[in-house]
C-alpha cells in the first residue's frame, strides 16, 4: 500500500456511559479506517425481493469477522435489517450502510430493499456506489425487480457481479441464459457448481481450476472452513469435462472482449491457451467488468453457508475502486472537499445523521461545511463509520469513503457538501475556465453532484393527529421523515386544511404510519388511501379576463388573453408548457413576466375537474395589459382566473395511473388470478413459464389494486408473489370518469 494510512482505530465493545460513541483504540496497520483509495470498494447489493440479499450480507459480515454469530432473516436477528418493522416483516426497508474489511480491502456495503415501493432507496444507494452485486434466486432466474434495479445500475454505469444464490433449492438452475436474454447482459461464467439441489456442495473456480468444497459436518456448520483443492484425475470425469469446456469458453470469451488479453494469448500462449496464468485471466476479467463489457457470474447458497467467501474475493478482485470511476464534477474541486449527502436518518438523541459519500478531500469532525444546494454553512460535530445501527467515531475520513456525520441539520438527501463557499466558487471558476465544460454548462450547477430523481407519488391519504395539541409534533415528525425519505411528500389541502401524505405505494404509507407511532409515539389516524390522478384537456380553447380591484388607496387593473391546447405526451414527456407571443415577450418587465408565470404554474398544479395536477397542456400568453400601480400578485391572480376559464372551456379529462403488474403463480392458481384480474380492468400482456410456475405480465389501473396483496394471498393460499410499478398515465373512459367524479364529489 503506497499511500499513508491516516489513522487506525478499532471498535471496542464497551459503550461509554451516557455517550453513544465507542471507545476508540489506535492500532497498528491491521485495521485501517481510511484505507488507501484503491483498496476501497463501495458496493451495493441489489435483487428481487427475497432473493437473499440480507442473508448474503449477514454471511459476508460473519466471514469478515464483524459479527460473531450468523444472523437469520427468518429469526429476525440480522444486523442490517435493524428497524423494528424490518425485523418483524423480514424485509429490508431502509438501506443500511455497513463497513467491513476483507483481505486488506475496505468494503462499504449498502443492503438495499427489494420491494418496489422502496425503489428510491436503491436509486439513492446506486448513485454513490462504485459497483454492485446482483443477487438472484437461482430457482427463479431474473425476476421483475431485478430488471428494474439492473436498469437503474445501467443508468449509473455501475459495473456488476452476479451471484446465483439458493443453489441448494431443488429447482435451482444456472440461469445464465435468463441473464443474457432478459438483462441483455454478457455473463462471464467464473464458476461451475458441484452437485445440485440438496447435493450442492461447492464450486469449481474456472480461473484456477480449483475445487472449493464445503463439507458440512452438521447443520450448525458455519461454512467458514472449506477445502480448496486442484482438480485432478480422481475427480468425476463428467465434471472434469464440463470444467475443461467452460474454461476454454471463458478464455475465448474474454479474449473476444479484451484486446490486451487476446494479444497475450496469441503471442505468449498461442501453443496452449490453457496454460495462461490465472492472474492474467483475472486481470482481463477485471478490465472487462470495469468496461461493462461483461458481468462475472458466481454461485452459491448463502443460507447453507456455501460460496460467500469467493463472492467477497470477487468483489475485491473485479469491482472498481473509487478512483477507477469517473465523476465529472469532482475534478473541479482538486483536493478540496466534495461530498454527496445520500441518506438522512433521524436519531432521537443525536438528531439528524447524514450519510456522505466523499468524492475528494478530507472530512474531519467539527468542520464547518458549506451546502451548495441550500447555500448555507453549518458545523458538523462528529464523524462516524457506519456499522448498521452501531457507529464508530473517527478523527478523519478521506476521498472514496462513506461517512456518517452528526450535527448537519439543514442537509437533505441529494445535497452537495463542500468545505466552504470559497471552495465552491473556486471550483465554479475552474469549471468555467475549462472551455469544454463551459460549453456543457456555464452555471454553478456544474459544480453540484447530481442527486437522485424522485418519482411522483401515486397514492395519497389524509393524516390526522389524535388531538390538535399534537399537530405541531406531527408536523415536526413529518418534516424529519421527509428529509429521510424524499419519495414521501407532505402537503396541506388548501380547501380543507388537512395534512396529506403522498407515497409510492400502500406498503410505503403503511410503514410511514407505523414509524410515526413506534418511533415518535404519536397515534395518527389515516384517511382512506386515494389514487393520485392527473388531469388534461381535450380541445383547444381561448379566454380573456380583466381584474379591476381597489385595495386601500391603490387600484389594480390587468387584462389577460391566453390560449390552451392539449399536447402529445410523447413530445413533452407529460409536462406542461408555457410560451409568450414574441410581441409580449418584449413588452413585459422581468417582474411581471415572473408574475404571469407564477399564475400559469399554479393553475397547472390544480386541474379544473378534481384539482389534480395537469399534464400535457400547452399555454400561449397572447396579451397582458397592466395599468401602472398594479401589483405582481394581482397579475398572478388574474392569470390563474383566466387559465381556469380556458381550461374549463377546453373540456377536462381525468388520467389515471396504470401500473405494470407481474404475478408469479403456480399453474393450479393461474385461472383464479386471471379471473380476478379481469374484474380489475386488467389487460394481460403475456403469460410465461418459469419452471413449475407461470409468470403473468399485465397492466392494470392502480385504483383497482387496493389491498391486492391480501386478495392474492387468499386466492392462491399464499403461493404467489407480485410486483407493481408505475407504467403510464392513461385517459379514463367517459363512463368511468363520470363514476369517479360523482364518487369524489360525494354523489355516490
Ligand atoms: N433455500 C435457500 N433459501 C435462502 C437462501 N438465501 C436466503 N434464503 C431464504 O430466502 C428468504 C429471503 O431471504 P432474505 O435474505 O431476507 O432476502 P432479501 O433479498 O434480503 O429480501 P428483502 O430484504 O425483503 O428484499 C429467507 O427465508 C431466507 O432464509 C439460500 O441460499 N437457499
Amino acid at each position: 500500500c503506497r499511500c499513508r494510512l491516516s489513522c487506525h482505530v478499532k471498535r471496542h465493545y464497551s459503550l461509554l456511559p451516557g455517550k453513544f460513541s465507542y471507545w476508540i483504540h489506535w492500532l497498528g496497520e491491521d485495521s485501517p479506517i481510511n484505507s488507501c483509495v484503491y483498496r476501497i470498494r463501495n458496493i451495493g447489493i441489489m435483487a428481487h425481493i427475497d432473493a437473499g440479499k440480507t442473508t448474503t450480507t449477514e454471511r459476508m459480515l460473519y466471514y469478515a469477522g464483524y459479527t460473531r454469530a450468523l444472523g437469520d432473516v427468518d429469526d429476525g436477528d440480522t444486523v442490517t435489517d435493524f428497524m423494528a418493522q424490518e425485523r418483524e416483516r423480514g424485509i429490508t426497508i431502509q438501506s443500511a450502510a455497513v463497513t467491513f474489511d476483507w483481505k486488506s480491502h475496505r468494503i462499504n456495503l449498502i443492503d438495499t430493499p427489494g420491494h418496489v415501493d422502496f425503489t428510491l432507496e436503491v436509486e439513492r444507494a446506486l448513485r454513490v456506489l462504485d459497483g454492485a452485486v446482483a443477487v438472484f434466486d437461482a430457482s427463479a432466474g431474473v425476476e421483475a425487480q431485478t430488471l428494474t434495479v439492473w436498469r437503474q445500475a445501467e443508468k449509473h454505469h455501475i459495473p456488476c457481479v452476479c451471484f446465483l444464490n439458493k443453489m441448494d433449492k431443488p429447482a435451482a438452475n444456472f440461469c445464465i441464459e435468463s441473464i443474457r436474454q432478459k438483462l441483455k447482459a454478457n455473463p462471464v461464467l467464473l464458476q461451475i457448481p458441484v452437485g445440485s439441489g440438496k447435493n450442492f456442495t461447492g464450486v469449481v473456480d474456472l480461473l484456477t481450476s480449483q475445487k472449493l468444497m464445503w463439507k458440512m459436518k452438521s447443520m450448525r456448520d458455519d461454512g467458514r472452513v472449506f477445502e480448496v483443492k486442484a482438480l485432478d484425475r480422481s475427480d468425476d470425469p463428467d465434471l472434469l469435462q464440463v470444467v475443461s469446456d467452460a474454461r476454454t469458453a471463458l478464455i475465448e470469451q474474454v479474449a473476444d472482449l479484451d484486446d490486451e488479453f487476446a494479444e497475450l494469448l496469441l503471442t505468449d500462449f498461442s501453443e496452449n491457451f490453457d496454460a495462461i496464468p490465472s492472474n492474467k485471466l483475472q486481470e482481463a476479467v477485471r478490465r472487462v467488468t470495469l468496461a461493462r463489457k461483461g458481468v462475472p457470474v458466481l454461485c452459491g447458497s448463502s443460507l447453507r453457508n456455501k460460496g460467500v467467501q469467493p463472492l467477497l474475493d470477487a468483489i475485491t478482485a473485479y469491482l472498481p475502486a473509487p478512483n477507477e470511476r469517473h465523476h465529472d464534477v469532482v475534478r473541479w474541486y482538486k483536493d478540496d472537499l466534495c461530498a454527496l449527502a445520500f441518506k438522512v436518518l433521524h436519531d432521537k438523541q443525536r438528531g439528524p445523521l447524514v450519510f456522505l459519500r466523499i468524492y475528494s478531500g478530507t472530512l474531519k469532525p467539527q468542520m464547518a461545511l458549506h451546502n451548495i444546494n441550500r447555500n448555507s454553512t453549518e458545523r458538523m460535530s462528529r464523524l462516524l463509520v457506519p456499522f448498521a445501527d452501531q457507529h464508530v467515531e473517527i478523527p478523519s475520513m478521506t476521498a472514496g469513503n462513506i461517512a456518517l456525520t452528526v450535527g448537519l441539520k439543514q442537509t437533505v438527501t441529494g445535497d452537495t457538501i463542500v468545505s466552504s463557499k470559497a471552495s465552491a466558487a473556486a471550483a465554479a471558476r475552474r469549471a468555467q475556465n475549462d472551455s469544454e465544460a463551459g460549453k456543457r454548462s456555464r452555471e454553478c450547477a456544474s459544480v453540484i453532484l447530481s442527486g437522485v430523481e424522485v418519482p411522483d407519488p401515486v397514492f395519497f391519504c389524509t393524516i390526522e393527529p389524535p388531538s390538535m395539541s399534537k399537530q405541531a409534533d406531527l408536523e415536526n415528525v413529518l418534516n424529519c421523515l421527509q428529509r429521510e425519505d424524499p419519495s414521501l411528500k407532505v402537503r396541506v389541502d388548501p380547501d380543507s386544511g388537512q395534512t396529506i401524505l403522498c407515497g409510492m405505494g400502500e406498503l410505503h404509507i403503511e410503514i410511514i404510519h407505523d414509524r410515526i407511532r413506534r418511533e415518535h409515539g404519536i397515534e395518527t389516524h389515516l384517511g382512506p388511501l386515494q389514487v393520485a390522478y392527473r388531469e388534461t384537456i381535450l380541445h383547444e380553447a381561448s379566454a380573456s379576463d380583466t381584474l379591476d380591484r381597489t385595495v386601500g388607496e391603490r387600484r389594480h387593473v390587468v387584462t389577460v388573453e391566453l390560449a390552451v391546447r392539449p399536447v402529445d405526451v410523447a413530445s413533452v414527456g407529460g409536462s406542461c408548457e408555457l410560451a409568450f407571443t414574441e410581441e409580449l415577450e418584449g413588452q413585459l418587465s422581468a417582474e411581471m413576466k415572473e408574475a404571469v408565470e407564477n399564475g400559469v404554474h399554479s393553475s397547472f398544479l390544480q386541474g379544473p375537474l378534481l384539482g389534480y395536477p395537469l399534464q400535457s397542456v400547452s399555454t400561449l400568453m397572447q396579451r397582458v395589459t397592466i395599468e401602472p400601480g398594479t401589483s405582481p400578485a394581482m397579475v398572478s391572480a388574474c392569470v390563474s382566473r383566466c387559465m381556469l376559464k380556458a381550461l374549463r372551456l377546453a373540456g377536462g379529462q381525468v388520467l389515471e395511473p396504470v401500473m405494470s403488474l407481474e404475478v408469479t403463480v403456480g399453474d393450479d392458481h393461474l385461472s383464479s388470478v386471471l379471473g380476478d384480474l379481469a374484474q380489475r380492468r386488467g389487460t394481460v400482456r403475456d403469460i410465461q413459464s418459469r419452471h413449475d410456475n407461470k409468470v403473468l405480465l399485465a397492466t392494470v389501473p392502480l385504483a383497482e389494486m387496493m389491498g391486492y396483496s391480501t386478495v392474492l394471498r387468499t386466492l392462491t393460499s399464499g403461493n404467489a408473489t407480485f410486483s407493481l410499478e408505475l407504467d403510464t398515465y392513461e385517459a379514463m373512459n367517459p363512463q368511468e370518469q363520470n363514476t369517479l367524479l360523482k364518487r369524489l364529489s360525494g354523489l355516490l
